[in-house]
């Protein structure tokens, strides 16, 4: 495997998660494997469960990681080709790559969209740019669109806590005070439809996500029917993908609450994490039984390690 930035097949995420949760109960059992190796982790954006579960990972097997938080410690890039460089972008994505290129044996990088540029975000360029200016493996941080290592991490939750073969996996908007990408609401949806799980996906009309990711996923709009005897219930605001970018519903009502699961008496809580609390779910919900955040989020260093293994093989 070159890149990890994606679902690829049922077979390959089955592996992952088997190799992650080996992971979990021998963290070390292959801390040979990266020796000698170095892994360059560069953050466009802001993160603190990646960039600690990734070096961890990357630690635990032996490799050398640097961070490089790029939209703060260096030169602000310049994406396009044969762009005139005399504004404020002082490096070109062409240089900046291949100088990392040359240090590194495999780049991870996080590049969140611009959610006003929707071509350029959908077809994930900053990513393509790296990964083809660098001609190194690439592991995907969070792109514009997906985010895989938040997606491996939550189905091998899914795998720890589930009571049938094919669990009711609801993904539900939530409200939020900002414009928020579609990475994670897109990739849980491609992993968990992917994984053969039951999937529904409820939010307000508008907010219908890139169908590229939900095909397979009953869609419905009515929360509380959505919401009727799930057992997993994945909490996550996105923007609208249609009109691009935008927040189109401000509905309070649709925060998830003990109340909304009255009909899901099994439900387990799941959310990526940073999460606004009161606003996309309740205090009570994450502070109680049900909540399945913090699992995720140690799973995070099992997932990257997994998804590190593949590349070093
Ligand atoms: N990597 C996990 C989530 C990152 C991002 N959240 C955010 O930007 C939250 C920002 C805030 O709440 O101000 C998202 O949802 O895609
Ligand atoms: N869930 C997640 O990716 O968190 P960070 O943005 O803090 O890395």
């Amino acid at each position: 495997m070159k890149y990890y930035t994606q679902f690829e097949n049922k077979s390959l995420a089955d592996q992952l998660i088997q190799k992650a949760l080996e992971y979990k109960k021998a963290p070390l059992s292959d801390n040979n494997l990266g020796r000698g190796k170095r892994i360059g982790l560069l953050f466009l954006n802001p993160s603190l469960r990646t960039r600690v579960s990734t070096q961890i990972a990357a630690s635990n097997l032996g490799m050398e990681s640097i961070v490089l938080n790029m939209d703060k410690e260096s030169w602000a890039l310049e994406m396009e080709d044969g762009v005139i460089m005399n504004q404020g972008k002082a490096e070109h994505i062409r240089d900046a790559a291949g100088v990392l290129g040359s240090y590194f044996d495999i780049l991870a990088l996080r590049a969140f969209p611009s959610l006003t540029n929707k071509d350029e975000d959908s077809e994930d360029f900053i990513l393509h740019q790296f990964a083809k200016h660098s001609g190194l493996p690439l592991i995907s941080l969070e792109s514009a669109i997906r985010h895989p290592l938040q997606s491996l991490a939550d189905m091998v939750t899914i795998q720890e806590h589930k009571q049938k073969e094919k669990p009711k996996v609801v993904l539900t908007w939530a409200p939020h005070i900002k414009a928020i990408p579609h990475a994670v609401a897109n990739s849980f949806a491609e992993w968990s439809i992917g994984c053969g799980h039951d999937v529904t996906i409820t939010h307000p009309e508008g907010y219908e996500l890139d169908e590229r990711f939900t095909q397979g996923a009953t869609i419905e709009h009515d929360q509380d029917k959505a919401l009727a005897n799930a057992d997993f219930v994945y909490v996550k605001n996105w923007s609208a993908f249609n009109e691009y970018g935008k927040i189109l519903c401000t509905d309070e009502s649709w925060m998830l609450n003990e109340q909304k699961l009255s009909q899901a008496p099994n439900a387990k809580v799941m959310h990526c994490l940073p999460v606004r609390r009161n606003v996309e779910l309740s205090d009570e919900i994450l502070d109680g039984p049900r909540s399945l955040v913090q699992h995720q989020a140690k799973n995070r260093v099992f997932a990257a390690q997994a998804a590190l293994s593949e590349l070093l093989k």
